[in-house]
């Protein structure tokens, strides 16, 4: 029998399976993610995170994040198995996992790990206990004209009467925002099936829809509100994005012109983000991060 030590961990709902592995020894390839992820015959998660070394990991992005050194590398795959770029609420688990692995203390300064999108950050608050993550940039993926003017694409999706204009951002990795007109709109949708992306993105996107929710007054400003759901690449419907979210407060800033808020909490079906986009060359993602069970795996009663 061959043990594999995991954890189950979620930001917002976002699920993760965990592995600490410092030295690189799993081989944590497409099936055996694919086995862990799943609901039923495995431990069950959105996604798969590796916390293991830059030095250690053979992979460009590792190598390049140990020459700028970040010693740590979060391992991304999707629950399909892919590999996917950059994961927000995955950089929140990942920091409450670096804590709990006795990695070190991020109320006291931010750690600085690697990515298949480069250098990123997280500390945690040490009254509200949130994380938040140093994200980097922010960019539309088009600069055509149309883009700039807010759409570059059209989104079809199953309970939409027709297909919608929508803005391709990037955040390291790819996504689709779709504007909403209301919650009913939102809440009509079915996102069981992949929602239509027109002209299909090269790798595929995930593809955010968001409603605007009005403004609230915060301590610096008026903070902007929206609700958004998401289908995710490599997933399906989750119930957060972080990545995700940031793209939204992209879009909605943009979309509102010189008057919009920098700052946004964004609702999603499993809880609730905040948003920083007041220098969209360094946006932040602020939420909770939990870490639930640890559990022992028999490798051969994996069945996914
Ligand atoms: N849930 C993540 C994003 C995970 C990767 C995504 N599915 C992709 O393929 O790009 C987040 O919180 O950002």
């Amino acid at each position: 029998m061959t043990t594999i030590r995991a954890y189950k961990g979620h930001g917002t709902r976002n699920d993760f399976v965990l592995i600490y592995d410092p030295q690189s020894e799993v081989d944590l390839n497409d099936d055996l993610v694919r086995a862990l992820a799943d609901r039923r015959g495995g431990i069950g998660g959105d996604g798969v995170i590796r916390l293991v070394s830059s030095h250690a990991l053979d992979d460009p992005a590792a190598r390049t994040a140990a020459d700028a050194g970040a010693d740590w590398f979060m391992d991304y795959r999707n629950s399909d198995g892919s590999i996917a770029q950059m994961c927000g609420n995955g950089v929140r688990v990942f920091g409450a996992f670096f804590e709990l692995m006795g990695l070190g203390d991020l109320s006291g300064g931010p750690l600085a790990l690697g990515t298949r999108a480069g250098i990123k950050t997280v500390s945690r608050d040490a009254v509200t206990g949130w994380f938040t993550v140093g994200m980097g940039p922010g960019n539309l993926v088009h600069s055509t004209e149309a883009a700039i003017a807010g759409s570059d694409s059209e989104v079809a999706a199953a309970g939409l009467d027709r297909p919608r204009p929508a803005l391709s951002v990037d955040m390291g990795n790819p996504h689709t925002v779709v504007a909403l007109a209301d919650p009913d709109e939102l809440a009509g949708l079915d996102l069981s099936r992949a929602p239509q992306v027109e002209p299909a993105p090269p790798h595929g996107s995930n593809v955010e829809f968001a409603v605007p929710l009005g403004e609230i007054a915060g301590e610096s400003g008026p903070v902007g509100r929206a609700a958004m759901r998401v289908f995710e690449r490599g997933v399906g419907e989750t119930e957060s994005c972080g990545t995700g979210a940031c793209a939204v407060a992209v879009a909605l800033n943009l979309w509102g012109g010189p008057a919009a808020p920098a700052k946004w909490l964004i609702d999603v079906p499993g809880g609730q983000v905040g948003v920083d986009v007041s220098d969209l060359t360094a946006i932040t993602l602020s939420g909770p991060a939990v870490i639930l069970a640890r559990l022992d795996i028999e490798r051969e009663g994996l069945s996914g």
